[in-house]
């Protein structure tokens, strides 16, 4: 999986929010997209994810064109948005078949593809309770592993732990983590919470639309005559420590 932005620019009316950004994202590997609050991540998901209409510059997964191709990119995407999208009054099964049937799946694959991240993800005892009655750490481990259904090589993350306490938001990590490992599972997590992010990570900081630094977390604080990324990320941005 490769993916791409080139020279992305966008505004909502006359207000600039993203500008000439450009990067690529490396297969298999877990990036973290991060920025403070209204630096532009959201935006920048909802055009990786065809909600917002390209304005200027281009995406490519593997080489095509999102505007060209967006039928075939949407099959490599996997996204949890950052508001819960599920539904609350279905279980979670029926949750997880219902979006594997959205995506083109036969009933026989739904079945196969859901029990397995059911499994995955130790969801198999509450696999028949209602989603309204799980706590917001599994819910969202539900998102995620309905996000993985269909099997896409990109799978995108806008800020998955708002609302969980410190655990549940270290354990969702670790797990994200792991499946790009397993998977070979190409990520981009966006927060704006620099304990999310490790050393080694591929990091992007965004601020004011505009992408300030790109590369490991480690050589981006060599850079900057850094020693952590918190230190680093207040220098580039001058966003508090969180
Ligand atoms: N629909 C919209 N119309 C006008 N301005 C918007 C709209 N959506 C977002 N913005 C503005 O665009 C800027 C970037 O917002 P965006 O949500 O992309 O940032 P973010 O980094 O995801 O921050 P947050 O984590 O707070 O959502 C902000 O100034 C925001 O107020």
């Amino acid at each position: 999986m490769s993916f791409e932005a080139r020279q992305i620019s966008f505004q909502y009316g006359s207000k600039p929010v993203l500008k000439e950004v450009s990067f690529t994202l490396a297969s298999g590997r877990f990036h973290a997209l991060l920025g403070p609050n209204g630096a532009g991540k959201s935006t920048l998901f909802g055009l990786m994810t065809r909600l917002l209409a390209l304005q200027t510059g281009e995406l490519l997964l593997n080489g095509q064109s999102l505007r060209k191709q967006p039928a075939e990119a949407m099959r490599q995407i996997g996204v949890v948005f950052q508001q819960n999208a599920l539904d609350l009054d279905l279980t979670v099964r029926q949750n997880l078949y219902y979006h594997a049937a959205l995506h083109g799946l036969s009933r026989k694959e739904a079945r196969k593809r859901g029990d397995l991240e059911l499994e995955r993800f130790a969801l198999v005892e509450r696999a028949n309770d209602p989603v309204r009655q799980l706590n917001g750490g599994h819910r969202r481990r539900v998102e995620i592993a309905r996000a993985l259904l269909h099997q896409p090589g990109l799978l995108l993350l806008d800020e998955p732990t708002a609302g969980l306490d410190v655990g549940s938001r270290a354990g969702l990590n670790e797990h994200v983590r792991r499946l790009c490992e397993e998977d070979d599972l190409t990520v981009l997590w966006a927060t704006h919470l620099i304990e999310e992010v490790q050393p080694d990570d591929r990091v992007l900081i965004l601020h004011q639309g505009r992408l300030l630094a790109d590369g490991e977390g480690r050589a981006i604080c060599a850079d900057q005559g850094q020693t952590n990324l918190a230190d680093t990320f207040h220098a580039l941005t001058g966003a508090g420590h969180s």
